[in-house]
């Protein structure tokens, strides 16, 4: 569907970043994202322009993001809104289901052994299964999370790029950001949201129910009222909110 572009960012709106997809291209794995000196700038001055009200809002476990952002010391919800970190060195859990996050590896490590090609992603809250080295395994994953899901109920399936996830129900990105927003310096400011992928929708229609607009970055179908092509087009509308 062809939605127009977004306005420019309103210097008193909460700005929430997805990363993968978003602020950063789609890698052939997870840790080959590319982060570059561009980007580390680009969100430091947005953090300024919007007085602290930035928050990033991904699928990846906090510790994960940290580490690919080296020196944001902004907010980062992490795990699909499980983590909450105001700063680095801070991650509070905001919900738990008492995951035994290494059984639940070895468990899929054990079930991916067959197949090579297939990456295992451990997180502290759960496990992703990454079948983007060879596409013809996505029935596989597919079935094999389903199985996983049926013997840990608490654990809800995420459908990802490329992957799937087991991930703990309760929270999502809508959640996150909702309780982003009953926080300084979020509160009473008009919430923006951008991301790429089904993960990111919940929050998408949070924001825009909360008199703000939503940006869908690259193609499908969405909530969001407004569209950019890409990263890189989601990265010139930054920086032109920044000028
Ligand atoms: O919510 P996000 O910040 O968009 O994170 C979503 C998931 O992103 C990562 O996986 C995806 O990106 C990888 C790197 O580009 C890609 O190789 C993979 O196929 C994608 O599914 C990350 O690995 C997951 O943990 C995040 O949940």
């Amino acid at each position: 569907m062809t939605l127009p572009p977004p306005p420019l960012l309103p210097a008193q709106a909460a700005l929430f970043l997805d990363f993968d997809g978003c602020l950063v291209e789609i890698a052939p794995r997870p840790d080959a994202v590319v982060v570059t000196q561009a980007l580390r700038d680009r969100l430091a001055a947005l953090r300024d322009r919007q007085d602290g009200a930035l928050a990033l809002i991904s699928g990846r476990d906090v510790a994960d993001l940290r580490g690919h952002l080296g020196g944001f010391s902004g907010m980062i919800a992490g795990s699909h809104g499980s983590e909450l970190s105001p700063a680095p060195g801070l991650i509070d859990t905001l919900h738990s289901v008492g995951v035994d996050a290494a059984a639940l590896h070895a468990e899929a490590h054990a079930l991916a052994a067959p197949h090579p090609a297939i990456l295992v992603e451990e997180k502290p809250h759960g496990v992703a299964l990454h079948y983007r080295d060879d596409p013809s395994l996505q029935g596989f994953v597919e079935r094999t999370m389903q199985d996983m899901a049926t013997r840990h109920p608490h654990l809800m399936l995420q459908p990802a790029k490329m992957a799937m996830e087991l991930r703990p129900g309760g929270v999502g990105k809508d959640s996150a950001l909702a309780h982003l927003m009953t926080l300084a310096p979020f509160a009473g400011r008009v919430p923006v949201f951008a991301g790429d992928d089904t993960t990111d929708e919940p929050a998408m229609a949070e924001a825009q129910s909360r008199g703000g607009f939503a940006i869908k970055v690259g193609d499908g179908p969405t909530a969001a009222r407004h569209r950019l092509s890409d990263p890189a087009a989601l990265a010139d509308w930054l920086d032109a909110s920044l000028t």
